[in-house]
């Protein structure tokens, strides 16, 4: 190299670090080429990569970061700034939260995950869906029919797995336990047909699958060089069972159970599940479902009831082996309003369900704490202000967090972190209804959870059946933290000791 291009080259190398330095001087507590915005606390950040590092250093406790944030700044509404990403806007502010939930100038951000099923969809399409699936959510289907799915399912629970556990003094993985069951209940409510993952020692191949590919579509979210990290996953390891694999046997299992059951309405024989609903209406251009729409559609009730519903009861479990005070009350509850022969006439058992105040209060406390869907986010189709006066800007993301939102002393009260389902119950008596805005664990506004009473009643018909029938304690040692997802998973499960009672 001659000495001019030397001289050259130092030249450049001397502007490009007066540039990067002067522009970190600027930017001294956020991402480049961001402004501080004006009506909101910002969160004082690195220079020139922002908040960025204080995310990955938090990435296995997030949902704990946005508490944190909160407690450190005692503001509701706080922006972010992070390099490469869109503006974030965190708010806990219940006022704010309904707002966004309600208004339609907020996107959801999920839409590539769940292929063409509701999640995905919008407009006419998701109308369609909505509407289709609402009607296997009415009250003759609950008190005739859900029940008893769930009342089968725990009885093979009983008599495969929990009496075994306790004649051989075994130490069970009760998180284990609740995804098998609630992953057969979804499939035999949704496709009419039994898993039986819960008679299965290990997984069966469909939920060995289906657990992986939604694994990896969670990989495929928060790593945007998948497709790089995948093919050297692959290389490294050719035998690895890739995502198309997992793919292709949950999509020959839905396709082998859609086939079998369009001979069977052909023959006519009447079924009453999800696919058979889906199966005999028209799609919103006159024609029927083929045969992916329908796995799309099922499998997306699936995926929303199977994790959502088994992390729930989880916690449940988890919170109960701690507080003693409570599940003696809960207990003297059971006993008053079920006796063994409501638990053989489930129309009878759903209405005693209705009635029973304090396991009601419990799972609603639970999901406060520990709600399924922690952290979420929708971005900004155009300007807006929210209810606190924050200003909000075409394309902001806006983020709630109801894991740090149940926390919040100045929303819930003094005793915010602890474990207290009695604020549930008013002064008469009667279960207090929280605002979607204050209590927004499934939602609110036109996509509110579908399936809302639906968990509501497979936890509490399981609850009460397991219960009464056995005391469950944590087995000594554990870690028992959450696993940052989409979801709510406990990280390492959860290990209990079972008795009878
Ligand atoms: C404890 C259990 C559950 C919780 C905490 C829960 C929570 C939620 C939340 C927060 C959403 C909104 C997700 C988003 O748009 O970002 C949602 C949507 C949905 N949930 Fe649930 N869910 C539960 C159980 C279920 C069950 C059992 C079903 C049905 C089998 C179900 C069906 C749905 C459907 C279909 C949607 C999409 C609604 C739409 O977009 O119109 N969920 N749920």
């Amino acid at each position: 190299m001659s000495s001019t291009s030397f001289l050259t080259a130092g030249t450049v190398g001397k502007a490009a670090l007066a540039t990067i330095v002067g522009l970190a001087a600027y930017y001294n507590d956020r991402a480049v080429f961001d402004e501080n915005r004006k009506g909101i606390a910002n969160e004082p950040g690195y220079p020139l990569i922002g908040n960025l590092p204080m995310l990955i250093q938090a990435k296995d406790s997030i949902h704990d970061l946005m508490l944190e944030v909160y407690h450190q700044r005692q503001q509701m509404t706080i922006t972010f700034s992070i390099l490469g990403v869109p503006r974030q806007i965190l708010t806990l502010d219940p006022q704010n939260v309904e707002h966004i939930l309600k208004s339609p100038e907020f996107h959801s951000s999920l839409n590539d995950l769940f292929g063409n099923g509701i999640f995905n969809a919008n407009g006419e399409e998701w109308k369609f869906q909505r509407k289709t699936a609402s009607i296997i959510f009415n009250v003759k289907n609950f008190r005739d029919q859900f029940t008893d799915v769930f009342l089968d399912e725990l009885r093979v629970m009983k008599s495969d797995i929990l009496d075994k556990a306790v004649a051989e003094n075994q130490v069970i993985d009760f998180h284990d336990l609740m995804f098998k069951f609630t992953l057969d209940s979804f499939i035999l409510l949704g496709f009419g047909v039994h898993l039986n993952s819960l008679k299965t020692e290990g997984k069966v191949p469909f939920a060995e699958s289906f657990d992986a590919a939604q694994r990896a579509t969670f990989q495929r979210f928060i790593n945007p060089v998948w497709p790089v990290t995948e093919k050297l996953q692959k290389l490294v390891n050719p035998w690895t069972k890739d995502m198309n694999y997992h793919l292709k046997v949950v999509d020959e299992y839905a396709r082998g159970v859609t086939e079998k059951r369009r001979k069977e309405l052909a023959e006519g024989q009447v079924h009453k599940d999800l696919l058979s609903r889906f199966m005999e209406a028209s799609n919103i251009h006159g024609e029927p479902l083929s045969n992916t729409e329908l796995r799309d559609i099922v499998l997306n009730f699936v995926i929303a009831g199977r994790d959502t519903t088994a992390q729930a009861l989880s916690w449940c479990f988890y919170l109960l082996s701690q507080h003693p005070r409570v599940q003696e009350k809960l207990l003297k509850e059971i006993n008053d309003f079920v006796t063994d022969d409501l638990l053989e006439d489930s129309a009878r058992l759903y209405e005693s369900i209705k009635e029973m105040k304090y396991t009601h209060a419990i799972f609603y406390e639970v999901l406060r704490l520990y709600p399924s869907v922690p952290l979420n986010q929708k971005y900004a189709l155009k300007d807006d202000v929210l209810p606190d006066g924050t200003p909000i800007r075409k394309g902001d993301y806006v983020i709630w967090c109801p894991y740090a939102q149940g926390r919040v002393e100045a929303i819930w009260g003094a005793d915010a972190k602890q474990f207290v389902p009695e604020r549930w119950i008013n002064e008469n008596g009667e279960l207090r209804r929280e605002s979607q805005g204050k209590w927004p664990a499934f939602n609110a506004g036109p996509r509110v959870c579908l399936g809302q009473n639906l968990a509501t009643l497979e936890a509490i018909v399981a609850i009460i059946f397991l219960v009464r029938e056995y005391k469950f304690s944590l087995a000594p040692g554990q870690n028992i933290t959450y696993d940052v997802s989409l979801t709510l998973p406990m990280k390492y499960g959860m290990k209990m000791h079972v008795e009878r009672r």
